[in-house]
């Protein structure tokens, strides 16, 4: 059944009843933006004005927040028994791999107002669609404003499946993906939780009336309209959430200490008659972040940057025990600052350590006969630190090494994103239907293929970006003390070196042993770092020949640039080299001193 909606024309009589106050603005439609806030009037304020004149008035009262939920559950005593069967959840925060501010120190569970908003939210939209008035619950301020709301919201968690599909590759598509399965989860157990209760069945259920659609738009209205508020927390603000974002906004609001929510115009602002009275939605989130929130990217504010998951190594014994420790979603976060790479991932350092390195598991009882599982690195408890081993590691003789695995683990998992991106492009604009409607399965609308195509494109920099400096940190250079920590110094008489790096678990199959010369073809020669490698030969095999005359053949695969995967997956680092002759032991290639561990 369609649910009813008002036209914005009646919003000033909703706005009188409800005591809301509009000054000299109205909600009008805009190019390209929806509905928004307009001047009707010249407006200006200057540095000097200490009584900025408020454009909107909102009264505590009308916000939609936790406490007006609990304060609605008092009065409506079936709304009382669907919150307290279904509401106060803890929520799962699907963008822990998204925002920045998440990544260290916030863990995946947290508790939110959102779940019981939802649930309002939810009953105000399935109520207001029943015929019959009295199953309506108690009517209230959000009854008639919920019909101001917008059906269609471009966030992409309402896009159709083909839409979503274009965001393959970027780092939008796992959060989107999780997203929907946690909305899944949370509308099974909204109904588990309810359909005990005779009234919520009836309404909700044995019609099917609600459904994971309505969940979904719900959610996505909370996603796109809410506010976090100094004194009424996470909340919706009916006719402030009218206001659409700009990078250069004339306005902004506040929430007075009665907890009335005004909107201002900025010092030093001057508006025409007709001009867009706008907001900030945050200066600081990254182009998917905007894109997941509110359904659009605006190119001049975001910030270049992105978060990836981070998987532990498929054949790491201890990875298990490493996600556990670490306790929230492993990522790489990136940032270009200024044309400054700047990256952090505090999960890679613990993820690039082993055994052979010093770390351990142990699971120790207290004396109350509880099992915990503790970290240990070079034989001290480190449990605690588990999240900045970064730190830890740095002390170590071989930070060095540790460092470029990590800064490797890194540059594989942005030269596989930057692949995927570039492989799975963006569908071409003929499968875009520009009278396609939301929820026709199969077709593409034109503004989700652009926002789409944008976050692609920006997401692209960032990661070749980012890629240009890593590959600088992994070169030649970079290798070099790191090599001769391990391997002692480039054997006299080699025209080059050759340096083997294996992932923490594997530390240098074969050694340790010095090795003295590889069949590496000339071809590599003058090859500065592996790049031109890369581009000349897909596939090579190298026989090492080491000290005490042993010899081990390894197919070298290319992964990506600077990088030679072999058959045991050691990653081969190779340093601006020269073959040495086959099977012969350079001079001075003494391995006596040598210390792998
Ligand atoms: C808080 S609402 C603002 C009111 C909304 N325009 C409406 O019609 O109800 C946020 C939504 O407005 C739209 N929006 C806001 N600022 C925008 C912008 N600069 N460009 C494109 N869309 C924008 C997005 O759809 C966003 O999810």
């Amino acid at each position: 059944m369609s649910r009813p909606q008002l036209s914005i024309d009646s919003l000033p009589a909703w706005a009188h009843l409800n005591e809301v106050s509009f000054f000299d603005v109205h909600v009008a439609s805009t190019d390209g933006s929806g509905l928004g806030l307009v001047a009707l009037r010249e407006l200006a304020t200057t540095e000097q004005t200490f009584d900025i004149p408020a454009l909107l008035r909102i009264p505590h009262y009308v916000v939609l927040n936790a406490a007006a939920v609990e304060e609605y559950a008092k009065q409506d005593r079936d709304f009382r028994l669907l919150i307290d069967a279904a509401g106060h959840q803890v929520n799962i925060n699907p963008l822990s791999f998204i925002k920045a501010d998440l990544i260290i120190s916030a863990d995946l569970l947290y508790k939110s107002s959102r779940g019981d908003i939802l649930i309002f939210l939810l009953v105000h939209l399935i109520l207001g669609t029943q015929p019959d008035a009295t199953a309506a619950g108690l009517p209230g301020p959000w009854t008639e404003y919920i019909k101001f709301l917008p059906d269609q919201v471009p966030l992409p968690t309402v896009w159709t499946e083909d839409e979503r599909l274009l965001l393959q590759g970027t780092s939008l598509e796992h959060a989107v993906q999780a997203k929907l399965l946690i909305l899944e989860q949370e509308f099974d157990r909204l109904r588990e939780t309810s359909s005990d209760i005779p009234c919520w069945q009836a309404r909700l259920w044995d019609t099917r009336a609600a459904q994971l659609k309505d969940w979904r738009l719900v959610d996505a209205w909370y996603r796109s309209r809410c506010l976090e508020l100094p004194l009424s927390g996470e909340a919706m603000v009916p006719c402030l959430d009218m206001a659409n974002h700009s990078s250069t906004p004339n306005a902004y609001y506040e929430e007075k200490s009665q907890g009335e929510v005004t909107l201002l115009l900025r010092p030093s602002q001057s508006v025409r008659s007709g001009d867009e009275i706008t907001i900030s939605y945050g200066e600081q989130k990254s182009a998917a972040e905007m894109l997941f929130s509110y359904g659009f990217i605006d190119r001049d504010s975001v910030s270049r940057s992105l978060v990836l998951p981070l998987d532990p190594f498929d054949d790491d014994p201890l990875a298990k025990a490493k996600t556990h420790l670490f306790g929230e979603k492993p990522t790489v976060r990136v940032a270009i600052v200024g044309g400054d790479l700047r990256w952090e991932s505090p999960f890679a350092y613990l993820m690039c350590v082993n055994e052979e390195d010093g770390l351990a598991f142990r699971v120790l009882q207290d004396t109350d006969g509880n099992r915990q599982l503790k970290l240990f690195w070079q034989h001290e408890d480190v449990t605690n630190s588990a999240r900045s081993f970064d730190k830890l590691t740095k002390a170590h003789r071989l930070s060095a090494l540790f460092e470029l695995r990590v800064v490797t683990v890194v540059e594989e998992l942005l030269g596989s994103q930057l692949a995927r991106l570039q492989v799975q492009g963006a569908a071409p604009l003929s499968s875009v239907d520009p009278d396609a409607s939301q929820g026709a399965t199969g077709s593409i609308r034109e503004e989700c293929h652009r926002q789409a195509a944008l976050l692609r494109e920006l997401e692209a920099g960032i990661l070749s970006r980012a890629l240009e400096e890593l590959e600088e940190q992994v070169s030649d250079n970079a290798c070099l003390p790191v090599a001769s920590a391990l391997i002692g110094p480039t054997p006299q008489g080699a025209n080059g070196s050759l340096f083997f790096l294996s992932p923490p678990h594997i530390i240098f199959p074969g050694l340790p042993r010095r090795l003295i010369s590889t069949n590496m073809e000339c071809a590599c020669v003058d090859v500065c770092g592996c790049g031109g490698l890369a581009r000349r030969r897909r596939k090579q095999q190298v026989q090492m020949t080491f000290a005490d005359s042993t010899s081990l053949t390894y197919d070298l695969r290319l992964s990506q640039k600077s990088q030679l995967l072999a058959d045991d997956n050691v990653v081969a680092y190779l340093g601006s080299m020269e073959a040495t002759e086959s099977g012969l032991a350079p001079e001075g290639a003494s391995n006596e001193d040598d210390d792998f561990s």
